[in-house]
């Protein structure tokens, strides 16, 4: 029997410093996606905020977040699963930094969490940008394995730079790391104007092809504060390879959503069709 397709949303946004006003553009996507039919929704990487300092709008209570709590809210009043990244406070006091953490929160509440593992510490100067992530953030130590029974199937969480690296992407997919071997992977994303034109969609791409799945890329877009702009470009990857949906790359104050139909069988097909062992 055919399985029900499930629409999916992907999200384009511009946090600023500010996490209150990042809030309301995130619920209104939420209620826009939900409000369009999609059972799930990608927000990208720093939905909370994005700043020069993180330390100095990083959550302060380990373990209780408002943003993160306002969108299970959101998500529960919806009725659709949520994707994104969020600064979280460690438990260990001390430390001024943060995780990059990427949640999945589904319409009940619960929350599966992946610490971001390959921090973005680059200097490419003068073609390229000079940031230091391991700054602001505590690097993650542990793959999570792909969430079961969501929307799209098994789904797999890495973030961002973490795009680059093939292997856990591989892990995921694998049917030896984990009963659930991931049906679609999502990169939460803040990928810079510099490194996106040449890298990002072959990246993603890449990515659905080797693993024979779908790929959610949300991305940040535009200036977020001065010196600090994004290359936007969010998309849905099919297990193909086919770019299936792209956000616009205007920029739109209100962010801005793509959509998918997910079709798990097409994933089955993939990989009955070309064995890879999977
Ligand atoms: O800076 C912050 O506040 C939050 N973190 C981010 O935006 C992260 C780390 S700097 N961005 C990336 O990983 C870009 C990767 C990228 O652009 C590439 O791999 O080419």
């Amino acid at each position: 029997m055919a399985a029900p397709k499930v629409l999916a949303a992907v999200a384009q946004l511009t946090s600023v410093p500010a996490v209150a006003s990042n809030l309301s553009i995130v619920t209104s996507l939420i209620r826009r996606a939900s409000a369009r039919g999609a059972k799930i929704i990608f927000l990208p990487e720093n939905s909370d905020f994005l700043a020069p300092d993180s330390s100095a709008s990083r959550p302060l209570i380990p373990g209780k977040n408002e943003f993160v709590d306002r969108v299970k809210e959101a998500a529960n009043q919806h009725d659709i699963w949520v994707n994104m990244c969020i600064h979280e406070a460690p438990a260990e006091g001390g430390d001024k930094r943060c995780y990059n953490t990427n949640l999945l929160i589904d319409p009940t509440g619960t929350v599966n969490a992946y610490r971001k593992i390959h921090l973005f510490d680059v200097d490419l100067a003068p073609l390229g940008p000079t940031l230091k992530e391991s700054d602001a953030i505590i690097a993650g130590t542990t793959l999570v394995p792909p969430i079961p029974n969501t929307p799209v199937g098994n789904l797999g969480l890495q973030t961002c730079f973490d795009l680059r690296f093939p292997l856990p992407a591989n892990k995921l997919a694998s049917p030896e790391f984990s009963p659930h071997p991931a049906t679609a992977l999502t990169y939460p994303s803040a990928f810079t104007v510099k490194t996106g034109p040449p890298h990002w969609e072959t990246l993603l791409r890449a990515r659905a092809i080797e693993n024979q799945c779908y790929v959610f890329a949300s991305a940040q877009v535009g200036e977020h504060f001065p010196g600090r702009v994004s290359h936007g470009h969010a998309m849905i990857v099919d297990p193909w390879g086919t770019v299936v949906a792209q956000c616009s790359p205007f920029v739109d104050p209100n962010g801005s959503l793509c959509y998918a139909e997910i079709d798990l069988d097409l994933v089955a097909k993939v990989r009955r069709e070309m064995p890879m062992g999977r």
